[in-house]
């Protein structure tokens, strides 16, 4: 369960989220809204990328502002530019990075990394170097080294934006088998159509809050008028 009890928050003193009050209880809820209205700075609330000016995140009963290490560890953060994601020279390791805090021997290191990464298209890729690999297979690479550590919670920041048609019906196939609590930030309507929940934005407040074909018809509305 996440909560914003009435949170603010501005840059330099432009305020960018505006008394934004949410409980999130449901599996899958997207978010949607224009370019700047404040989307991606939620999301970042949720893993103490950003804190609130004022108010409280908590995620599982925990204030993120608080308790950051724990709720890092319990939040896995997919960022929309995989570069930020991707830290080791092959592909391989990158994964295994992922996997350095769990009690897993080497050799299960080893093994879970492949197996991921097969899942992910990038079984021939494994000693590659990571900076090679095209946009796409840098966001599957970042989003696989998310998943296997498993946390309890994913939040993803436009995750489809570099995908191919193939690799984003990947991405929706995975993301609707997960038990984990995920939070998607996206322009890809289609991508958030069947979720639970979606909530739409619009300069810094919550505009609509409903089922995504509700939400959805309000966003699009919205943006045409
Ligand atoms: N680190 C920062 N410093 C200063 N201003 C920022 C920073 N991050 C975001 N902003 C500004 O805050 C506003 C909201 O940005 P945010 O990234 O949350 O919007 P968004 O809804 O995710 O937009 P988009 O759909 O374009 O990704 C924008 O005007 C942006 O320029």
């Amino acid at each position: 369960m996440i909560t914003f009890d009435h949170v603010s928050h501005g840059y330099d003193g432009r305020p960018v989220l505006r008394d934004v009050s949410l409980t999130l209880g449901e599996r899958r809820i997207g978010i949607v809204g224009a370019n700047g209205s404040g989307k991606s700075t939620l999301a970042r609330m949720l893993n103490a990328l950003v804190l609130p000016d004022t108010g409280t995140v908590t995620v599982n009963g925990l204030d993120v502002a608080k308790n950051k290490r724990q709720v890092r560890r319990d939040v896995g953060f997919i960022f929309s530019d995989p570069d930020r994601q991707i830290i080791m020279p092959t592909v391989r390791e990158d994964i295994e990075l992922s996997l350095r805090r769990t009690s897993l021997s080497k050799d299960e290191r080893a093994r879970k990394a492949t197996d991921v990464l097969t899942r992910f298209g990038l079984g021939a890729h494994l000693d590659h170097p990571a900076n090679r690999l095209s946009g796409g297979q840098k966001q599957l690479l970042a989003l696989a080294s998310i998943l296997v550590t498993e946390p309890r919670v994913i939040v993803a920041d436009e995750p489809t934006t570099l995908l191919d048609l193939r690799n984003a019906a990947l991405l929706r196939r995975t993301f609707a088998g997960l038990d984990e609590q995920l939070i998607v930030v996206s322009h890809d309507l289609e991508f958030v159509g069947d979720f639970d929940r979606v909530i739409v934005i619009d300069d810094g407040r919550v505009a609509a809050d409903d089922t995504p074909a509700a939400a959805l018809a309000f966003y699009r509305a919205r943006m045409t008028t």
